[in-house]
């Protein structure tokens, strides 16, 4: 049984008298991919930033490795890297230069040498590392920034949309690296609204609409989540 590290109890959310999450409960497992997959307007970020903090739930609370977001925030925003959907690093620096940078703020010192061993990780191009960040493409950035996140040994990534506006190629590779970092333990909740990247990537699915769950899948031993269910699942909630 795996240990739970993100868990949602029974989240509410009101912007303006408006219920925007409704009852949402879930809970994700160490080195566990979790997509939480809606269409527009279905409370995805919404979840996201109640996570972050940045939001506050009317009732409800949420967790993230034993600790509560109402009452340790801090310690949690240590442990989560957090990547939105365009990532935000400095394009007149370097790959490496930006890496060192967010470093300094973290206060975490590491080696030429550590950072070269977390590109090479990530499969950012060895000659990407020193060219300016304006020059990269929206998969090498987010290269990057899990780069920085294995360098600061955080061990719960948030992702936003990650795939949207990424090749085919770009796709299956950040896919691939993330299952292999789940693999290694980390542990990945994600939103998103691509119905085929969650099922290839995703132990979990929760189908959110209108802030609620509406369906949860899981895949099985040896075998992905099936596309058709979710989709058919997902579209059945967009024709109403
Ligand atoms: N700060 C806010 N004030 C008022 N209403 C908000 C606020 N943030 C979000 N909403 C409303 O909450 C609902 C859910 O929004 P949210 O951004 O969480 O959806 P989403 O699933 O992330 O959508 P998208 O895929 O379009 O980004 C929407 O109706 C949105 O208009």
């Amino acid at each position: 049984m795996k240990k739970d590290v993100i868990v949602a109890s029974s989240l509410c959310v009101r912007f303006n008298n408006q219920t925007v999450l409704d009852d949402v409960s879930f809970c994700v497992g160490e080195g566990e991919v979790f997509a939480l997959l809606g269409g527009n307007g279905a409370g995805k970020s919404t979840t996201l930033k109640t996570l972050l903090g940045t939001v506050s739930p009317a009732s409800g609370n949420a967790s993230v490795q034993g600790l509560s977001v109402n009452k340790a925030i801090d310690n949690i925003r240590r442990k989560v890297a957090y990547l939105p959907e365009s990532v935000m690093l400095y394009g007149h620096l370097t790959g490496q230069e930006n890496i060192k940078y967010f470093l300094s703020l973290a206060n975490v010192a590491r080696s030429d040498s550590e950072i070269r061993q977390a590109f090479s990780r990530v499969a950012l191009q060895e000659k990407a590392w020193h060219q300016p960040m304006s020059n990269y493409s929206k998969g090498m950035r987010q290269k990057t920034a899990i780069a920085l996140a294995l360098l600061r040994d955080a061990p719960i990534l948030f992702l936003d949309e990650p795939t949207s506006g990424l090749d085919p190629n770009a796709i299956d590779e950040f896919n691939q690296l993330i299952t292999a970092l789940a693999a290694e333990g980390t542990t990945v909740f994600m939103v998103t609204h691509d119905v085929y990247g969650a099922c290839q990537v995703a132990h979990r699915i929760g189908l959110l609409d209108n802030g609620k769950i509406v369906g949860m899948f899981e895949r099985g031993e040896q075998s992905n989540i099936d596309t058709e269910e979710v989709h058919s699942a997902f579209s059945a909630r967009h024709k109403r």
